[in-house]
């Protein structure tokens, strides 16, 4: 028998951990939490640090779960959603998947079909209740399952729903992966600050609260970054120097290649592995 209030997540791995961190510190009862994962060690960490229930039967873990999490690879998301088909079929459960690149279409055709499929891209900040999460729904969805969905992507932060599955490896270049660009700039600035002298303490905690301030700026202002940029940026100062230097390097390019390339991964991750 199924429970709308039981939640199996396919696949214990890195953003699943995220996402079952922010649902256990917003108060889902972890009871409520099954988790199936292949790999013993991480299958161990999740029971340890969260309490949830965990195995290593996708079917045992969808079973009695009225929402299923498909958290596993893009690669392997074909293999796993026909072997749960028999399930999908019999108990019709929401299922929700945060693989890049597969399409709604792909998930209901491996399931055998009609079943109620919402596509999410979240991000690792999710552990926090920092992240941010996009999401589309199938036309089988309804409005309960809308709500279900979002309220279960809420406990890792914002949401926002994209009416056009196209546009959503457009969210997966930029916020899915996201978290990863600000974390490369971290690791580039400390390293040149380290290369101008700082020690590497210092240099890590400048960085690190650099950041953070930048970020709580941009998000609590609700100022547009170019005007917070102009204010860091006093003529023929030190900020200018700095961003002429960007600048002239094609930063903005650079960055728009970056996020069209992720952009297309995701549109091959969905072709390769159909
Ligand atoms: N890491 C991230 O920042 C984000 C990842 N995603 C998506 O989340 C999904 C998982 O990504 P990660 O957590 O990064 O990868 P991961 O490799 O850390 O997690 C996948 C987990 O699935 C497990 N697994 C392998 N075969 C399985 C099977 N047959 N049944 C059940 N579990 C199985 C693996 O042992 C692994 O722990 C991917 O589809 C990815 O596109 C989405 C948003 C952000
Ligand atoms: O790199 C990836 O493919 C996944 C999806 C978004 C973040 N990580």
């Amino acid at each position: 028998m199924s429970s709308a209030s039981t939640l199996a997540f396919i696949g214990g791995g890195n953003m699943a951990r995220s996402l079952i961190g922010g649902l256990i510190a917003r108060g889902t009862p972890a009871a409520d939490i099954r988790v199936s994962e292949p790999v013993d060690v991480l299958r161990e960490a999740l029971a340890r640090d969260f309490g949830v229930q965990v195995g290593a039967d996708n079917a045992e873990a969808a079973g009695p779960a009225g929402l299923w999490l498909l958290a596993v690879k893009p690669q392997i998301m074909r293999a796993v959603c026909e072997a749960l088909a028999p399930l999908a079929q019999a108990n019709r459960p929401l299922v929700v998947s945060i693989a890049a690149g597969i399409t709604a279409a792909q998930l209901q055709r491996w399931l055998g079909g009609g079943v109620a499929v919402v596509r999410a891209m979240p991000n690792t900040p999710a552990l926090l209740g920092a992240g941010v999460t996009g999401l589309f729904a199938s036309v089988e969805v309804d409005r309960n399952g809308r709500e279900h969905a979002a309220n279960l992507l809420a406990s890792a932060g914002r949401t926002v729903w994209i009416d056009d599955e196209a546009r959503m490896d457009a969210v997966t270049a930029t916020s899915g992966s996201g978290p990863a660009y600000i974390f490369l700039l971290a690791e580039a600035m400390e390293a040149a600050a380290i290369a101008e002298g700082l020690p590497a303490d210092a240099a890590r905690t400048l960085v690190q609260e650099t950041v953070l301030g930048a970020a709580r700026m941009l998000t609590e202002s609700g100022e547009d970054p170019a005007e917070l940029r102009r204010r860091v940026t006093s003529p023929g100062g030190t900020t200018q120097a700095a961003v002429e230097t960007f600048e002239a390097g094609g930063f903005r390019a650079l960055v728009a290649q970056a996020i069209a390339n992720a952009t297309e991964r995701g549109r091959q991750l969905s072709a390769a592995n159909d």
